[in-house]
């Protein structure tokens, strides 16, 4: 780490803020063989689940949810651009990767339409299909039940396509769309610190479900993968809590695992011309790819955090790693958690925000203005042998084009970031988003047309 400053910092201006707590809602039981939906059994009964999804066709989109509290939101599925890239970031998450088993792409597009309607259904707090208990006795349900009585909370399931879709390991055109694959959708490239983890790493499509209730989260990824049998397989995937980033300026700032505020400078679904310019694939960007206009790509990288050499360093120490307080979040030149870093700021050792902070290494000032929408999670994934904690980040960025918003920055990350000394990259992959399912279609229609 680079010599510290040594000087008094300028005092902090605006107070901590509390995440509010998750308000959760008590649920009658649900009457036996009763025909009425997920929200019907919240909602007192049918009548009041049509008007619920009335509702929702109405006036949710993907950033403003229909409902006034956390639990009962929800985000429309369909739209110009996928759900759960700008929608304010839920507290829970869980996302899988997974690897298409089968060669046929008349099978490939019905799992992408059967994604598609099970997915808009579990979005407006549906089950998957008919129901968890609605079915006939001799045959398998076609929802698994556990979301039952939970209502949609804000739930949003935003897809992805993975370089091996459009060519299998051997260079074989899988499923007629090589000639579609976008330039950038390459797997990254090893970096320095990299410890990857095949199980952990890649996939063929990818599925990242969030929720302000973690079973609500889950449920939408078991019935996809139900859904999915005998298409896909599960490759992997990560459960994460406490998001680590805000995606809206309507929401507080809330903190990782090292204890920091996280998500103060991103990418906010409010900054339409950031996000334009950052995050959304443009018309003409990549014109093999004309499909992915309105779409995205998602970096998923897990950092494995060394939380307890971390909580053995300094408060001073751990500071100067991010460059901002841990308490408000401050740069640490002075000012609030929103004030711009003055990286000139000379204190007794050098710059008063050390050159190998994390926020210096990563600001867009040096990185000739990349920026990023970050959407990462906290995780624990219990202890090791040892009795440390298996925690870290899942980190999840969207980006315009990952050869000049992401690459770059964590080579740059690996070679010359203090923080790096606490983080190892055990899990790795890069996905193409498509742009929203309009009406009638499946996600991702346009590459298969
Ligand atoms: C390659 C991109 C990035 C990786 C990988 C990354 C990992 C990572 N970050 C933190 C903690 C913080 N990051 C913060 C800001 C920040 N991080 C990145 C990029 C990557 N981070 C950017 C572009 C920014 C914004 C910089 C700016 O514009 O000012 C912060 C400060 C608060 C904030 O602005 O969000 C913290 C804290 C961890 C712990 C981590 C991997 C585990
Ligand atoms: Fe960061």
């Amino acid at each position: 780490m680079q010599q510290r400053s040594g000087q008094q910092r300028p005092d902090q201006q605006r107070p901590d803020q509390q995440r509010p707590d998750l308000q959760r809602l008590e649920q009658p039981p649900a009457p036996r063989g009763a025909r009425v939906s997920r929200r019907g059994l919240i909602g007192g009964g049918a009548a009041a689940a049509g008007l619920a999804g009335a509702f929702v066709a109405g006036h949710a989109s993907a950033q403003s949810p229909s409902g006034t509290s956390a639990g009962t939101s929800s985000y429309a599925f369909r739209g110009a651009h996928q759900a759960g890239i700008v929608t304010p970031a839920q507290d829970r998450l869980h996302f899988a990767a997974f690897d298409v088993t089968t060669g046929s792409r008349a099978q490939l597009v019905a799992l992408l339409r059967a994604w598609t309607d099970a997915a808009e259904r579990m979005t407006r707090g549906l089950p998957a299909g008919g129901g968890a208990v609605e079915g006939a006795p001799d045959l398998p349900p076609d929802d698994t039940g556990e979301a039952i009585g939970l209502p949609a909370s804000g739930l949003t399931i935003t897809f992805g396509f993975g370089p091996g879709l459009f060519r299998d390991a051997h260079g074989r055109d899988r499923f007629g769309i090589a000639d579609r694959r976008p330039a950038a959708l390459a797997q990254l490239p090893h970096f320095p610190g990299d410890v990857l983890d095949e199980a952990r790493s890649y996939g063929d499509l990818c599925v990242q479900a969030c929720a302000d209730d973690p079973q609500v989260a889950v449920h939408a990824i078991r019935n996809l993968a139900r859904i999915g049998f005998g298409t896909v397989a599960v490759r992997w995937s990560q459960l994460g809590f406490g998001r680590t980033s805000t995606t809206s300026t309507s929401q507080s700032t809330p903190r990782n695992l090292f204890g920091f505020k996280d998500g103060t400078h991103n990418v906010k679904a409010e900054q339409a011309s950031a996000v334009d310019e950052h995050v959304w694939v443009a018309a003409g960007d990549d014109p093999a790819a004309e499909w992915l206009a309105g779409g995205s790509y998602l970096v998923a990288r897990r950092f494995d955090m060394a939380i307890e050499v971390w909580d053995r360093q300094t408060l001073g120490d751990q500071e100067d790693s991010i460059g901002r307080t841990k308490g408000t979040g401050a740069p640490l030149s002075g000012g609030g958690e929103f004030t711009r870093p003055d990286f000139t700021m000379a204190g007794s050792h050098g710059p008063v925000i050390p050159e190998d902070a994390h926020v210096s290494v990563v600001h867009p000032d040096h990185n000739g203005g990349a920026r990023m929408l970050r959407r990462g999670y906290n995780f624990v994934d219990g202890t090791d042998a040892l009795g440390g904690l298996n925690a870290g980040l899942f980190f999840l960025a969207y980006v315009r084009d990952p050869r000049t918003q992401f690459i770059p920055i964590q080579a740059k990350m690996a070679k010359a970031d203090a923080l790096m000394e606490y983080l190892q990259v055990t899990g790795s992959a890069l996905f193409a988003v498509p742009p929203g399912a309009g009406a009638g279609e499946h996600v991702g229609q346009a590459l298969f047309t």
